[in-house]
């Protein structure tokens, strides 16, 4: 354990919130014209089942989230106070334009290229700290707080610090992918070291990245401090399988009343 690290941040005095990213409902809802799933109800109904925040990341090429969905998600969750909105992306590219207009409680920034497939790695210091200052500047001065997207590199944090970021998100896909092999413990020890880091550094710490119900149990007892996990492609694909059995019934009846006798 970390003697920097105080032994509170071990005895989880929080309860980490989960913001739900609605990225995939909306990668769904483009392959047609109209309007399903819709983000924004099913982004209610996430606040309503007990999600404190809601996570987008309007990617430059608008693969999923739109510029509108920013924007009404924005308006969705002023009705919900008690709830955050994240926005995740590259300040370099579209994203400091939504925190100026928006001021989103939290925007995360990421490292992310144009035409990413998926976000894949962290910021790298001193290497990117002059050019991310002026930017974790702004956002600050706006109300805006500022996450800084991570790999599990317990060196790199007194740096992140150093920029004025409040807090960092622990980009968590290789523990997803060591989870349940022999390199799983040693993977997760390798987050463990690098929260206690960020802690000593003064910062908070969020996680997110395949993040799944199998693993995240293990995830929150092992690493200290986590304040919010993002999760959205695992959680919406279990939304799917949970919610299927009762969707085809649904069908079903449909189909039925198609066939009954008039009463
Ligand atoms: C920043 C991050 O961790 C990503 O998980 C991201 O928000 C997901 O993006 P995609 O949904 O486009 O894969
Ligand atoms: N910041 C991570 C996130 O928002 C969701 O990542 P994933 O669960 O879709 O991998």
């Amino acid at each position: 354990m970390n003697p920097l690290v105080a032994p509170e941040a071990h005895a989880r005095p929080h309860r980490t919130a989960l913001s739900v990213n609605v990225n995939k409902i909306a990668l769904l809802r483009n392959t047609r014209h109209i309007g399903i799933p819709d983000v924004v109800k099913l982004s209610r109904q996430a606040l309503e089942a007990g999600a404190q925040g809601i996570t987008v990341h309007p990617r430059p090429d608008a693969r999923h989230i739109r510029t509108q969905d920013v924007h009404d998600l924005h308006a969705l969750m002023q009705q919900w106070p008690e709830a955050e909105y994240n926005i995740e992306g590259n300040p370099f590219h579209n994203l400091m334009g939504f925190v100026r207009a928006l001021r989103p409680h939290q925007v995360t920034f990421v490292p992310d290229s144009e035409d990413q497939f998926t976000s894949d790695h962290g910021w790298r210091f001193p290497e990117d700290a002059a050019r991310l200052q002026p930017l974790i500047d702004e956002a600050r001065a706006l109300g805006v707080r500022v996450s800084l997207f991570m790999d599990p590199l317990p060196d790199q944090m007194a740096a992140a610090r150093a920029t004025g970021a409040e807090r960092v998100e622990l980009y968590t896909e290789a523990y997803a992918s060591a989870h349940g092999t022999p390199q799983g413990a040693a993977m997760l020890a390798r987050y463990t070291a690098a929260a206690e880091a960020a802690l000593a550094a003064g910062l908070e710490i969020n996680a997110g990245h395949d993040l799944n119900r199998d693993n995240l149990t293990e995830f929150l007892r092992a690493v200290p401090g986590v304040l919010e996990v993002s999760i959205g492609h695992a959680l919406i694909a279990d939304a799917l399988e949970l919610g299927l059995t009762e969707t085809i019934r649904d069908y079903q009846r449909c189909i039925q009343n198609a066939f009954a006798r008039p009463a």
